[in-house]
């Protein structure tokens, strides 16, 4: 069979790493100049800089891990075997709360998943709802019902945006050009229906009782057995005492239901926030699963995370570009990317097997998987690929079954979510998935294709912003200590450029420390006139300027050759730093807290209700600091001495005229300064609103 899929190395990789090195030299002359000086003459800011010097160097060492061998893939869809021969897909849509995520939202994603381009006999949508909320499986019910008319209708059309909501939206219009008189009526029709299930829905839930969230409950399963792609509802027992896991329980009682009842060998995970904007994705992943030469050891392919509702003055860098277009792509060059938790596509052996390389299934199944023998011969069929057998079951068989593998005393004695399935180790369970599959010598992929194949909503507010990165942050600084640190674990188990980018993302906290010395000795040094650097007149002044440069130059060149503008790039410079700073603080009390016992270990749902106000400042390009004063203490104290510092030290230096020493400082202040303008406004609008 000819290769499904082709990738290229960055044209720049001969550059880019010259680069490395003469960036790597620069460094090599601030060391020696720094430890010169402070051998000769000790001073405590001087000892602090070249703290904060090595810091920076040490994650900058990381980085260049995503710098070494970038790749884009791009795939040949015209060449995959007839759809008689695609392999089943399971979708997963988890939810939560119907207040941070509101039910006609998650419908939305429901229906684009049910109406995927792909064989309907091999395409099976499980929403998990991890709340138990009558208004959820009463969306459910409704989605269903549209589903019926809605997939037939994208089918015959071969309509894109299989999204009802986009495609009724002004964005759809695109949809509607050049179409015939059939298909305008049959639209008319099915938007009506459309708005009548949203409003359905919005009355439902309109009611309080619909809406509260129960943990004290048994299994609920219900599952329609239609033509059109399976739907089944999972809502799993969930009792106070024992432990549920957050979004990797729900997955791996998803993965145990969707294995008795569809058992595609290949499952698709989406927050419930992001609907399927291209239809073809599954068909898209199936061209690394079944190329012969990346079928054996492909774990999972990741699609970007994107978002529908980013403005274009993206001052949040809401998008994460950095992530999606930096990282991943410098990962996938290496061994694959890491798994986001959405729009990934997983195979269900990599889930369930030790390595690739094992291809034995092990005798003592039960331990491992649990005592469910139907859910044991489902993944034989996976593994030996005999798929048949289990159409015999009478579905109510199934049914009775799916209670057992969803109830929560399932997974006691298993090693579910140590070696089968999610992982539990850290609260990031697809972050930690990934990699722990990773170190299990399995590949990733990345695919980055022109066409957004899902979209989801982006926070757009500072305190939702924070929240997430405070999440996050903690969570991996938490995993950088366990016993899967990747400075341990993970080293000695991937090559060695493989794990530094796990190693990056797992010691970000120590930003938190250079960027408040970088933020304070500098400032304050300036104001009594101590030189923290060398004077501009001296070759050595150079090789700070180099460095400043070639870091910034860097940054820029990254951001033009993705489509951005120089405005990006001195927005995504100062929310870089308020993130870095502020997150890594916060994240690292929260740690410190989680560690004591002090916190208990809790899951932070990013809301995805989009608030008028909120959107309208971030539509201006205008901080928004509403509801997150604690995250802005260290920043507001921070800019405040900066400002302080400025005026002083500018008001010193133009007394003392000792320009020659303090022009690295001063440049520095200027700089930051600048950046923390439009900071200090968002501070202002948030006071004067208050008072
Ligand atoms: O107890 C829980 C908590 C969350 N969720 C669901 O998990 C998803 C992700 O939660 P969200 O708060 O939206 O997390 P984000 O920080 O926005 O999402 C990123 O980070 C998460 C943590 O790693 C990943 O799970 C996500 O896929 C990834 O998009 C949502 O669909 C939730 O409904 C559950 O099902 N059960
Ligand atoms: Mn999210």
């Amino acid at each position: 069979m000819a290769t499904l899929h082709t990738h290229t190395v960055h044209p720049w990789l001969p550059l880019t790493r010259l680069h490395i090195l003469f960036h790597s030299l620069a460094l090599f002359s601030l060391f020696y100049y720094r430890t010169t000086r402070l051998l000769h003459q000790p001073t405590l800011p001087w000892l602090l800089m070249m703290l904060a010097e090595a810091i920076l160097a040490e994650l900058w060492l990381y980085n260049q891990a995503f710098r070494w061998r970038p790749v884009t893939r791009s795939v040949a869809m015209e060449k995959l075997p007839g759809e008689e021969k695609l392999p089943g897909v399971d979708i997963f849509v988890c939810t939560l709360d119907p207040e941070k995520e509101p039910t006609g939202q998650v419908m939305d994603t429901v229906i684009s998943a049910m109406a995927m381009d792909y064989p309907s006999g091999k395409l099976a949508v499980y929403l998990s709802d991890d709340g138990g909320c009558p208004v959820t499986l009463y969306g459910m019910r409704e989605a269903v019902e549209f589903a019926k008319e809605w997939v037939p209708f994208c089918r015959k059309y071969g309509v894109k945006l299989r999204c009802p909501k986009v495609f009724f939206s002004p964005m759809g219009e695109d949809e509607h050009l050049l179409r015939n008189q059939e298909f305008m009526a049959e639209q008319e029709q099915l938007k009506a229906k459309y708005n009548n299930m949203q409003k359905n829905i919005e009355i439902f839930g309109g009611d309080p009782k619909n809406c509260s969230l129960v943990f004290d409950r048994p299994t609920r399963i219900m599952n329609e057995q239609l033509e059109m792609p399976m739907a089944v509802y999972v809502s799993r027992e969930r009792r106070p005492t024992i432990p549920h896991r957050y979004k990797g329980g729900a997955l791996n009682t998803l993965l145990r239901v969707s294995g008795l009842f569809s058992n595609g060998p290949y499952v698709l995970v989406v927050d419930c926030d992001m609907y399927c904007n291209d239809p073809s994705s599954a068909k898209q992943a199936m061209c690394f699963f079944l190329d012969p030469e990346t079928s054996k050891d492909t774990a999972f392919v990741q699609f970007p995370q994107m978002f529908h509702n980013l403005s274009k003055k993206d001052i949040y860098d809401s998008q994460t570009r950095r992530a999606f277009k930096t990282l991943w792509q410098g990962m996938d060059g290496l061994r694959g990317p890491g798994l986001a938790g959405s729009g990934c596509y997983i195979s269900r052996t990599a889930l369930h097997l030790e390595s690739p390389n094992t291809n034995v299934f092990e005798h003592n199944a039960q331990n491992k998987f649990g005592n469910s023998t139907m859910y044991i011969e489902s993944l034989k069929a996976i593994m030996y690929g005999h798929q048949t057998a289990k159409k015999h079951i009478p579905r109510d068989v199934i049914l009775e079954e799916a209670q057992v593998v969803a109830s929560c005393s399932y997974e006691k004695d298993t090693n579910w979510g140590k070696e089968v399935g999610f992982s539990y180790a850290i609260l990031l369970e697809s972050t930690v998935t990934g990699y722990l599959l990773h170190c299990r010598g399995w590949r990733s992929t990345y695919l980055y294709p022109k066409r957004p194949c899902f979209l989801g909503c982006a926070a757009i507010d500072f305190k939702e912003g924070m929240l997430q990165q405070v999440k996050w942050i903690s969570e991996l600084f938490l995993l950088a200590i366990s016993k899967y640190s990747p400075f341990t674990y993970g080293i000695s188990r991937m090559p060695i450029i493989h794990s530094f980018t796990f190693c990056y993302f797992t010691s970000t906290t120590q930003y938190a420390v250079a960027l408040i010395i970088y933020g304070l000795i500098p400032q304050l040094c300036f104001f009594k006139g101590i030189p923290v650097f060398p004077m501009v007149t001296e070759a050595w002044f150079g090789v700070f300027a180099i460095l400043y440069i070639s870091s910034q130059s860097q940054h820029l060149i990254e951001i033009l050759c993705g489509g951005g503008s120089l405005r990006s790039w001195w927005d995504e410079q100062r929310i870089w730093i308020m993130k870095s700073l502020v997150g890594n603080i916060f994240a690292f009390i929260v740690a410190m807290k989680k560690l004591s016992g002090l916190n208990k270990a809790k899951f932070t749902l990013s809301n995805k209700v989009i608030e008028k106000e909120s959107l309208k400042k971030y539509e201006e390009g205008k901080f928004n600091f509403e509801g997150a004063a604690l995250f802005m203490v260290p920043l507001t104290i921070l800019l405040m001495i900066n400002i302080v510092c400025f005026f002083g030290g500018l008001w010193r230096l133009v007394n003392v005229k000792d320009f020659e020493k303090m022009s690295g400082q001063l440049f520095l202040l200027s700089y930051l300064v600048g950046l923390g303008y439009p900071i200090l406004e968002g501070i202002m609008s948030l006071k004067s609103k208050c008072g």
